[in-house]
C-alpha cells in the first residue's frame, strides 16, 4: 500500500513519527469524506425540490395554488409548516441519532458506523424517491437524517484518526469541502431535474443514492482506525493497521502514543464518565466555545440560503430557472472559498478569518436587506439590475462564510478539547449543529413571511454579536499543539483563566467561571 511520498512527522511532544502519506490513507480519507457529500447533497436538494411545481402539486397542493395566485404576497407564498417539516425533519432525526452514533462509534468502530450511515441513507433515498404520500416522504427524510447523524459523528473522527498529524487539518476540512461539493451537485441536479416533467423531483431525490452507494462500497475497502481498534482491545490489529496506513513497520513511537492515550482515556473513563467530566469547570471553556461556534455558524443565516436558495430567489422575483441557476452560482462560490480556507487557516489564523468574515457578511446582509426593503414590495419584483446586485452580494456573503464559520465551526471544537473529553465534547458540537440547523429549516419561511426584508437585518444583528464573541472570548489556536491548549491557551486567556486557578478549589473556581 505504499505510495505518496516519504515523510516523518512530529508528535505532540515533538517526537518524530516515521511513515509516509500513503495512497491508502488518501483513499480511506476520500471514501470517508463521502459522508460529507451525502450531507451536502441533502442540504442542497430540498430547496430545489420544494420549488418544483410537480412536487408541490402532488404533496402540497395549497402551497402550489398560493404560489400561482397572481396577487399573492411574495414573502409568504412558501410559508407552510408541513413544507418546512419536509426539510427540517431530517435534522431533528440527525440530532437524536448523533447521541446514539457517538456510542456506536466507541462500541462498533468508526467504519461500521459509517457503513450503517450509508445503509440508512440508501433506505431513506428509496422511500423519498418513490413516495406517493407525505407520510412516506417524512419517514424517508427521518431515515436520511439518521444516516446524516451517524455519518457526521463518525467521518470527522475517522479522518482525524487516520491522518498523519501534519496533514490533519487538511484532511479534516476535506469533510466540509465534500459538504459544499454535495450542495453544488444538488443545485446542478435540481436545475436539470426541474425541466423533466413530471418525474424530475423523483430523480433529484433519488440522486442521493449515488454518494451513499459510494460510501457503502468504499467502506468495504477501507480500514478501521488504529485508535478505534486499540480502544476496543484489539491491540495487535491496531498496530498492524497503523503499519499499513503509514507504509512502514517503524511506527513504534506513534503506536505508543495511541496506546497511552487510550489507556489514559480508559482510566479516566472508569473514574468518571466523559459526559460527567464535561460538567467540570475546566471543561467549560472548550464546551462553551464548541456549542457557540455551531450556534453562531447557523445564525449567520447560511442554511436559510442553502436550503431555500431557489425559493428565496423566487421570492426576490427570479423565474424558476433563474433561481435554480443562481443557486448553482452561489454553490460554486461556496466550494472555491472552502479551498481558500484550507490554504489560509494555518497561515492567517482562526480569529482573523472569523473577524474578516463578520465584517464582509455584515455589509452583504445589510445591503441585501436594504435593496429588498426598497425594491421588492410584497407584490412586485426587482428590476433585473437589482436582482443581479442581490446575487452578487449573496456571493460576497457566501464566500466569507465558506472560508471562516463553515469549516472552523468543525475545526475549532475538534482541536480544543483534551483527549479525555474530546469525543463526548465533539458530539455536543454535532448535536448543536443539528438542533440549530433544524430550527432554521423549520422557522425560516415563516420568519421571512412575518419579517420580510428585515430577516436580513435579523441575521446581520447576530453577526455583530458573533464578532464581539470572537474579539472577547475566542482565543487563537493556530499552531498550538492540541495537548498544550490548557497551558498555552486557556490558562493565559483573560477570561477563561479563572476556570484554571492555580490554587484549584472546585467550589470556588466553579463559581468564578
Ligand atoms: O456550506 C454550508 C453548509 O456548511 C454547514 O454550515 C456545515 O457543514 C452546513 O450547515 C451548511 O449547509
Amino acid at each position: 500500500m505504499a505510495g505518496g511520498f516519504a515523510v516523518s512527522k512530529s508528535g505532540a511532544d515533538g517526537r518524530e513519527f516515521k511513515g509516509r502519506i500513503t495512497w491508502y490513507v488518501w483513499m480511506c480519507g476520500i471514501v470517508a469524506a463521502t459522508s460529507g457529500l451525502m450531507f451536502g447533497y441533502d442540504v442542497g436538494i430540498s430547496g430545489g425540490v420544494t420549488a418544483m411545481d410537480d412536487f408541490l402539486e402532488l404533496f402540497f397542493p395549497s402551497v402550489y395554488a398560493r404560489k400561482h395566485r397572481a396577487r399573492e404576497n411574495n414573502y409568504c407564498k412558501f410559508d407552510d409548516q408541513r413544507l418546512q417539516l419536509f426539510t427540517s425533519s431530517l435534522y431533528l432525526a440527525a440530532l437524536v441519532a448523533s447521541f446514539v452514533a457517538s456510542r456506536a462509534c466507541s462500541r462498533f468502530g468508526r467504519k461500521r458506523t459509517m457503513q450503517a450511515a450509508s445503509v440508512f441513507f440508501l433506505a431513506g433515498t428509496a422511500l423519498c424517491a418513490s413516495a406517493t404520500n407525505i407520510a412516506m416522504l417524512i419517514v424517508g427524510r427521518v431515515c436520511l437524517g439518521v444516516g446524516v447523524g451517524f455519518g457526521n459523528q463518525a467521518a470527522p473522527l475517522f479522518l482525524s484518526e487516520i491522518a498523519p498529524a501534519h496533514v490533519r487539518g487538511a484532511l479534516n476540512i476535506l469533510f466540509q469541502l465534500n459538504v459544499t461539493v454535495g450542495i453544488l451537485i444538488a443545485s446542478v441536479v435540481n436545475y436539470f431535474a426541474s425541466r423533466a416533467h413530471p418525474l424530475g423531483w423523483r430523480y433529484a431525490l433519488g440522486g442521493a443514492a449515488a454518494p451513499a452507494a459510494v460510501l457503502f462500497l468504499g467502506s468495504l475497502a477501507i480500514t478501521e482506525t488504529p485508535t478505534s481498534l486499540v480502544e476496543r482491545g484489539r491491540t495487535d490489529a491496531g498496530r498492524r493497521t497503523l503499519e499499513k496506513i503509514r507504509g512502514t513497520a517503524d511506527v513504534g513511537a506513534e503506536f505508543d502514543e495511541i496506546r497511552a492515550a487510550c489507556d489514559l482515556a480508559r482510566a479516566l473513563g472508569e473514574e468518571e464518565k466523559p459526559y460527567r467530566r464535561l460538567m467540570r469547570p475546566e471543561s467549560r471553556p472548550p464546551l462553551v466555545i464548541a456549542i457557540a461556534m455551531q450556534v453562531f455558524q447557523q445564525f449567520t443565516g447560511i442554511n436559510a440560503l442553502m436550503f431555500y436558495a431557489p425559493v428565496l430567489f423566487q421570492t426576490m422575483g427570479f423565474e424558476t430557472d433563474g433561481s435554480l441557476l443562481s443557486a448553482v452560482v452561489t454553490g460554486s462560490v461556496n466550494v472555491v472559498s472552502t479551498v481558500v480556507s484550507i490554504v489560509l487557516v494555518d497561515r492567517v489564523g482562526r480569529r482573523k478569518l472569523l473577524l474578516e468574515a463578520c465584517a464582509q457578511m455584515l455589509v452583504a446582509q445589510t445591503a441585501v436587506g436594504a435593496i429588498m426593503l426598497v425594491h421588492v414590495r410584497a407584490n412586485n419584483n426587482p428590476s433585473q439590475s437589482w436582482a443581479v446586485a442581490i446575487v452578487v452580494l449573496i456571493c460576497v456573503y457566501v464566500s466569507s462564510f465558506a472560508w471562516s464559520w463553515g469549516p472552523l465551526g468543525w475545526l475549532i471544537p475538534s482541536e480544543t478539547f483534551p483527549l479525555e473529553t474530546r469525543t463526548a465534547g465533539f458530539s455536543f458540537a454535532v448535536s448543536s449543529n443539528m438542533l440549530f440547523t433544524f430550527l432554521i429549516a423549520q422557522a425560516f419561511l415563516s420568519m421571512m413571511c412575518s419579517m420580510r426584508a428585515f430577516i436580513f437585518f435579523f441575521f446581520a444583528a447576530w453577526i455583530v454579536v458573533m464578532a464581539i464573541f470572537v474579539l472577547t472570548l475566542l482565543p487563537e489556536t493556530k499552531g498550538v499543539s492540541i495537548d498544550e491548549m490548557v497551558d498555552r491557551v486557556w490558562r493565559r486567556h483573560w477570561f477563561w483563566k479563572r476556570c484554571f486557578a492555580d490554587d484549584y478549589d472546585a467550589a470556588r473556581v466553579y463559581d468564578n467561571c
